[in-house]
């Protein structure tokens, strides 16, 4: 995948997983990121606690931040299944007691424990269900504890819990749409790449059949809808079983590869073109006349003639290609009628000694 723009993100999130450990990165990425909100979310604590002048309130947060710690030491040796039951673990713990002790449940405190379910589901796979629903079913116990017991908060005075509520409440938000915004983000730049491979063909990285017709359709609809011309073609290497039979299948490759950058670089930018199968690929020239395009693919007919493509043996392979092509008509109904008539026009070009170009008149 293409490297992130958020570089310290990319190191935290993928701290500890080495190339060859990367089985279950996306979870292995989402413990990273919760045991360091849980250090923030510590943190955060300690300044909350010291301000109210409970130094050893703030020792209690200062055992959990060096327990999340300690987990990217564990992590970056990779104990990873002992890593990620710190988070929930840790979380708990520190709910309980933060809920009961010293807030008190009228705080509702103890609400947190939506966060310790959330991670559960994130962070354990499918096949660790009892890991997942053991976490789940603890926190819900011990929420619905909470809520049971009237322990009420020792340390704090009324107008206090309800500052730390509220400011419980915002940190809880905010990492909340830190974790969504990191989730969607990653998905959005996983999707992109996925959709890079399924449209890209591997060995010439043009545009693959699929792609290259769906291009087709929206430039035959368009064109359709303005009244503006526009050609297909079709083009086919010649004697390409040859090439192979002769130089081998990887000298046959390396002839696809190179003459369809060849053939790419004589097109015009908003012009298509893809591989259609084997040794045979389509151009789309949009706003373009069947003689316009004639001439262009005449030139890079010539253009392929021209280029000898060289092996690592240092063999010289000569190349030329036969075009078909065929302009949409007022009479032209679908897209593929234009494939086929640029296909019918490419055969007359194999059949009259190949190397040339024959373009398809319309029929009004
Ligand atoms: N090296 C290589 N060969 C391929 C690939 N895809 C298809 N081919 C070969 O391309 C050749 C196409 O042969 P034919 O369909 O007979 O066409 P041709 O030899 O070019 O003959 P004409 O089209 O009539 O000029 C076959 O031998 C296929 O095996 C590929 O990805 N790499």
């Amino acid at each position: 995948m293409p490297p992130s723009k958020n570089n310290w993100l990319e190191k935290l999130l993928n701290f500890g997983i080495s190339e060859g450990s990367a089985n279950n990165l996306n979870y292995k990425q989402v413990v990273n990121l919760a045991l360091a909100l849980l250090c923030v979310t510590d943190a955060g604590m300690m300044l909350v606690f010291a301000l109210q002048q409970a130094y050893w309130v703030v020792g209690f947060y200062a055992i959990f931040m060096v327990i999340s710690l300690f987990g990217f030491y564990l992590h970056s040796r990779h104990y990873f299944s002992l890593v990620k039951l710190i988070v929930p673990f840790s979380t708990i713990v520190q709910i309980v007691v933060t809920s009961l002790y010293f807030f008190g449940p009228g705080s509702d405190f103890h609400w947190l424990f939506v966060t310790v379910a959330a991670y559960a589901f994130t962070a354990f796979r499918p096949d660790e269900k009892i890991m997942r629903h053991g976490v789940v079913l603890l926190s819900v116990m011990l929420f619905t504890a909470c809520e049971v017991f009237p322990v009420e908060g020792v340390h704090m005075s009324n107008a206090d819990q309800r500052l730390t509520a509220v400011l419980t409440f915002l940190w809880t938000l905010f990492t909340l749409a830190v974790v969504i915004n990191v989730v969607i983000a990653r998905l959005r730049k996983v999707n992109d790449y996925l959709r890079v491979l399924a449209e890209k063909d591997e060995l010439t990285g043009l545009a693959n059949r699929r792609k290259v017709l769906a291009n087709a359709v929206i430039m035959y609809t368009e064109a359709m809808h303005y009244h503006q011309p526009c050609v297909f073609a079709i083009l086919d290497l010649d004697h390409f079983k040859r090439i192979n039979d002769t130089f081998g299948h990887d000298a046959g490759d390396l002839v696809l590869s190179e003459i369809s950058g060849v053939m790419q670089s004589c097109l015009n930018k908003g012009d298509a073109i893809g591989r259609y199968g084997g040794e045979e690929f389509v151009a789309i020239m949009g706003n373009t006349t069947l003689t316009e395009a004639q001439q262009k693919m005449d030139s890079l007919r010539e253009t392929v003639e021209n280029t000898y493509i060289t092996t690592e043996k240092g063999i010289v392979i000569p190349v030329t290609v036969s075009i078909g092509l065929a302009a949409i008509s007022s009479q032209t109904k679908r897209y593929e009628d234009v494939l086929t008539l640029a296909d019918t026009a490419l055969y007359q070009a194999k059949k009259t000694g190949r190397n040339r170009v024959i373009a398809q008149q319309p029929t009004f």
